[in-house]
């Protein structure tokens, strides 16, 4: 469902300015989106890749759920600062939803809590994931630099920031494919939490998409949608440059 803000409900910087290029219409918008999340996401990095294939080792996998962690933990936090720059009560409520998925009902749910499950069936303990011992400095300059944009941004480029989630989910079905086949030492409880992000991945990425057709009016405004998309794709490829970099050796001892 899109919603169209009215122009008196915009933040100063999401308002059209009537200069720039020459706005395309919002399928094309939607085209050029779709087009550069594909042709950018990180299911076509060397490390995702080698996962995919069955090609990392139990250290490497360790070190990228470790990592990983921090992004998870990152992630309420950075929607709770988009949530803070939406301005109709409906947007606030829809977003919630994605800080509850995270952050779940109750202690023994939500994505945190699936995640810590991931690590412990690989063999990471929850004290060592949750002290963030294992973080390597690219990724934590990786995750800050998302949730900082976040911060900064407008409503319209914090949004189009999470379109990468139109490709997360399919990238959670091939790992549900492929974990069992290629890493069956990974008990299967362990994979709750790609099962999960695959229905709230379809639903957050055609939410937001919806709001950036409405939002992205002027040329101006659908060039910052485009380049918010690809720093966030740049977020996304510069975690697992720092983790393949670090290969099964990134966990200091526990
Ligand atoms: O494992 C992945 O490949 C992957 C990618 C992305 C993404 O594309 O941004 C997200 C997630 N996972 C994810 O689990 C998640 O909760 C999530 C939230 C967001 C976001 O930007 O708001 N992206 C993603």
């Amino acid at each position: 469902m899109t919603t169209t803000v009215p122009d008196t409900l915009l933040l100063d910087h999401d308002r059209a300015t009537g200069s720039g290029p020459e706005p395309w219409t919002a399928d094309e918008l939607e085209r050029r989106l779709r087009e550069l999340v594909v042709s950018r996401y990180h299911d076509r990095h060397p490390f995702n890749r080698r996962m995919h294939e069955g090609r990392l080792t139990p250290g490497e996998l360790r070190t990228w759920v470790a990592n990983r962690f921090y992004y998870q933990c990152n992630i309420p936090i950075k929607d709770a600062l988009v949530l803070s720059k939406l301005l109709l009560p409906a947007q606030r409520r829809s977003w919630l939803r994605r800080i509850q998925d995270h952050d779940g009902h109750t202690d023994q749910d939500g994505g945190i809590e699936r995640w810590l499950r991931l690590g412990e069936a690989v063999g990471l303990r929850r004290d060592e994931l949750l002290d963030h011992r294992h973080l390597l400095p690219g990724v934590r300059l990786a995750v800050d630099g998302y949730v900082n944009f976040c911060r900064n941004a407008s409503a319209l480029e914090a949004v189009a920031s999470s379109l990468t989630e139109l490709c997360a989910p399919s990238i959670m079905l091939t790992r549900l494919e492929t974990f069992p086949a290629h890493y069956p030492w990974i008990e299967s409880a362990g994979l709750s939490y790609f099962r999960g992000r695959v229905p709230q991945g379809r639903r957050d990425g055609s939410e937001a998409l919806g709001w950036v057709r409405a939002w992205a009016v002027t040329g101006e405004q659908q060039e910052q949608a485009l380049a918010a998309v690809s720093f966030k794709c740049d977020v996304l490829w510069s975690l697992l440059d720092s983790v393949q970099g670090a290969g099964g050796e990134g966990r200091r001892d526990a």
